[in-house]
């Protein structure tokens, strides 16, 4: 049994969590405010601690960074919120939260990652100086992402951001999906942020121009340097710089980048002096580097030294719970751009033909196309012909009554992504691609869920009942019963899920768990 805190001004989503952790067999200590805890901290030693974010005084990020600053061990903190946006995620872990989840929880949640912060020592390392951090989340409402895969993302951006030594950042991912976006996040999000942002694309500059960009040159180094230059790397000190298509580097440039990481100095081309730099790197490529490396395009060396703190970004056809709300942001950024321009709102077709696509550009794409539609689109709503997609092959096939064997052969997480996109549009089709309704009445057939896995299908539905608490955020939650392997979200309209149904009880609301 363990002795656990649980941070929470809202009484009923402690008791109810408390009650959880008593039924799991721990003893759970309650404080309704961040004070309350600190007092309790200071005294008591907690196995783990569950904090709320949004509290009135002290938030629990700085209830967190009060905690690191007190105890000599901090205990695994668990941040819970209703309202997880890529900054609190990105904040709360860089702070040192052993993990952040966004409310609500279910008990088999709130047991698996007790289960694994018990199994754990408290996290070391996060960033000094953190008790400072404040709460950016309008900053980084640009890095949009309301799903899992990208709440992954935001974590590991996070916890890269807080390591201490400047150890390199690979960020991997499909063109369009957002490298760039990352690196700038991180960047915002560390213990540099008053420091350069530098950004190369390796792809785009020859190999002789590579070098001295990065490295600097001294004058008469060649044709044409008439006077020194710094270089990327100098540009960069006590900063990052982002080496973008770092898979495209030549053989020569990433001996000269594995010699920086080494050794942290820069010699200019056709210099003698070396040049001591305090550099974050982060590469970023949409090549596979392993695959390269096995290829002989990419040092072996390079690519180990590179490979440690990894964030992979999913292409955006893999995280469908994103596509509405940034496709929604573009609108209203490009809107916003025009004068006295107001957003373009999407008709329920267009918005199914968008979750439909495949998007070869991923976000870019989506980015470009929204801009397109904000500017050339005449009427207020967006309709599917207006996106013209429609020589697109889709990415989701109408019938899907028999699961094709190939799809588990690609592996489980490829069959839920076409299982979770075709129920979406079976979902979408069946109310004539009225969003609201779909999520409301649709949920698909539980012929259609596997038998070895559950499936959570969030097609939120709005809430309309002013009964409902706000904070709740009801959805639809599909699962066969003792089968919690896999779970997939899609919210479309970018919160998060709730509410559990089963699927032979119909939209049922059965537990709306804080
Ligand atoms: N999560 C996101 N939220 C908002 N905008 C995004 C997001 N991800 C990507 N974008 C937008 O999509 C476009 C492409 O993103 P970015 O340049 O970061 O992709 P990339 O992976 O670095 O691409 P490349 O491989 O071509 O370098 C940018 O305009 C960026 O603003």
């Amino acid at each position: 049994m363990a002795r656990l805190l649980i941070v929470d001004d809202d009484d009923a989503c402690r008791e109810t969590l408390a009650e959880t952790l008593q039924g799991l067999g721990h003893e759970a200590v309650q404080a309704a405010s961040g004070v309350d805890a600190l007092a309790l901290a200071v005294r008591t030693r907690f196995a783990a601690v569950f904090l709320d974010h949004r509290m009135p005084g002290m938030d629990g990020l700085e209830v967190l960074a009060a905690l690191r600053a007190r105890l000599a061990s901090l205990p695994p903190v668990i941040v819970l919120t209703a309202y997880a946006s890529a900054g609190n995620t990105i904040e709360a872990m860089r702070l040192g939260a052993f993990d952040h989840l966004a409310k609500p929880v279910t008990r088999q949640e709130v047991a698996d990652v007790l289960a694994r912060a018990l199994r754990t020592a408290a996290p070391a390392g996060a960033g000094q100086g953190a008790g400072d951090a404040v709460d950016n989340d309008d900053e980084d409402d640009a890095l949009v992402g309301p799903s899992e895969a990208m709440r992954a993302v935001h974590k590991r951006t996070g916890l890269a951001a807080a390591s201490a030594a400047p150890a390199p950042v690979l960020v991997l991912g499909e063109t369009g999906s957002g490298k760039d976006m990352v690196a700038r996040a991180l960047h915002r999000h560390s213990a540099r942020a008053g420091g350069p942002f530098v950004a190369i694309n390796c792809a785009a500059i020859p190999k002789e121009l590579l070098e001295s960009e990065l490295f600097g040159h001294v004058r008469g180094a060649f044709t044409g340097a008439t006077s020194d230059r710094p270089g990327c790397f100098r540009a960069a000190d006590g900063g990052v710089l982002l080496l973008d298509q770092i898979g495209d580097m030549a053989a020569g440039v990433q001996a000269k980048i594995l010699r920086v990481l080494q050794e942290g100095e820069v010699t200019p081309l056709g210099g003698h002096r070396t040049h001591k730099v305090n550099v974050r790197m982060v590469a970023a490529t949409h090549r596979d580097l392993a695959q390269a490396v096995r290829e002989g395009s990419f040092r072996e060396d390079l690519f180990y030294r590179l490979d440690v703190l990894t964030v992979r970004l999913p292409p955006l056809r893999g995280r469908l719970a994103n596509i509405i709300p940034l496709a929604e942001h573009f609108l209203r950024r490009a809107a916003a751009r025009q004068e006295g321009g107001a957003p373009k709102a999407l008709s329920a077709a267009a918005a199914q033909a968008l979750v439909r696509q495949r998007w070869p550009g991923n976000v870019r794409e989506l980015r470009n196309l929204m801009e397109r539609c904000q500017a050339l689109v005449r009427q207020r709503v967006i309709d599917a012909a207006d996106l013209g997609l429609d020589g697109a092959a889709p990415a989701v096939a109408q019938d899907a009554a028999a699961l094709p064997a190939d799809w588990l052969q690609a592996g489980l997480p490829e069959a839920v992504e076409r299982l979770e996109r075709q129920l979406i549009a079976q979902a979408l089709a069946r109310s004539q691609g009225n969003r609201a309704e779909a999520a409301r009445a649709g949920h698909p057939p539980p012929a259609a869920v596997p038998q070895d896995g559950a499936v959570r299908v969030g097609l939120r539905r709005r809430e309309t009942s002013a009964k409902r608490p706000r904070r709740r955020h009801p959805a639809v939650r599909l699962h066969p019963p003792r089968a919690p392997a896999v779970r997939q979200v899609l919210d479309l309209q970018g919160r998060p899920a709730g509410t559990e149904i089963e699927p032979s009880r119909g939209c049922t609301a059965v537990r709306p768990l804080c």
